[in-house]
């Protein structure tokens, strides 16, 4: 099997193509009533080939929140699968939102199952969850690396319980870093020297106001969610990012979602969140 072009490369292009907005597929039980569907399998298989059909073609980066999809079991696995390869042969890159993390083998597990490029949920990047220590995510990072992979890093999540473990300070740190700023630390010692842009990316939430006191300069991209339904908006990414914005991810799930079923409704959604997001950021 050929190997693919980095992650980093592959998701400039795509935002250069497409631009940076980022749709997430959360097949919500009260987004599937709001639709008119039963929230079981057949209503989350017509909810996701309805927004795969709407939108592969035209927005850069999918996130599926792989949470809603294993509620159904192996049904549901086989639903996010076809979502997964139909985005894919659609041009857009997939960025599979599990929120992984674990030690050792367990880990390596996880890396296989998204990671490994003939996996068959294989994905052009992962969410992982560095909470177990960053150092125990280095079977994703090295099998990410070997397959043209990314990952993103949980940094600075955009939900306001996040802060009492991401902005303590850590006692044994001789820089007196934040747990957040040291994750950000991490991913810049992995993306060093590389161009266009790193493969290894963090969480950064919208929602989070100015940042200014974080290096975001990590040298790979930034996956901002909480835009929407969590109140932030497009025009909020300069104040929260800095400079740093020109990597940013931005990525909205309920507040496009909510417009479907028509696909027409779901289109114009996505058209007027990119819209207000090169309006923001250029
Ligand atoms: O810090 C984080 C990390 C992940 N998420 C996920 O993004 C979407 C947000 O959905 P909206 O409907 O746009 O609020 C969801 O899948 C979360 O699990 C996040 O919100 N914040």
């Amino acid at each position: 099997m050929s190997p693919l072009d980095p992650f980093g490369a592959r998701l400039r292009r795509t935002m250069d193509a497409r631009g940076p907005l980022c749709v997430g597929i959360d097949p919500h039980g009260s987004l599937l009533s709001a639709w008119g569907l039963n929230d079981d399998i057949h209503g989350l298989e017509t909810f996701t080939r309805t927004v795969v059909d709407a939108l592969a073609d035209r927005v850069a980066v999918f996130k599926p929140q792989s949470a809603f999809f294993e509620r159904f079991g192996s049904r549901g696995i086989a639903v996010l699968e076809k979502a997964v390869a139909d985005l894919r042969d659609a041009g857009a890159l997939v960025i599979m939102d599990a929120k992984r993390g674990d030690i050792g083998s367990t880990m390596a597990a996880y890396a296989e199952t998204y990671l490994r490029k003939d996996a068959p949920l294989f994905s052009d990047a992962l969410t992982v969850s560095p909470y177990l220590g960053y150092g125990s995510l280095k079977p994703a990072v090295d099998l990410a690396r070997e397959s043209g992979a990314g990952l993103f890093v949980l940094a600075l999540t955009s939900n306001p319980e996040g802060a009492e473990v991401q902005r303590a300070v850590r006692s044994e740190d001789p820089a007196g870093r934040t747990i957040g700023a040291t994750m950000l630390a991490h991913l810049a010692d992995e993306n060093a020297g590389e161009t266009p842009l790193g493969s290894f990316g963090a969480v950064v939430g919208a929602t989070l106001g100015d940042l200014s006191s974080y290096d975001l300069d990590i040298n790979g991209p930034l996956l901002a969610p909480g835009i929407g339904a969590q109140g932030a908006t497009p025009a909020d990414l300069p104040g929260v990012f800095g400079a740093a914005v020109r990597n940013v991810v931005p990525s909205v799930s309920r507040g496009v979602l909510r417009h479907g079923p028509d696909a027409a409704g779901l289109r114009e959604a996505a058209r007027r969140y990119a819209e207000e997001v090169r309006a923001a950021i250029g």
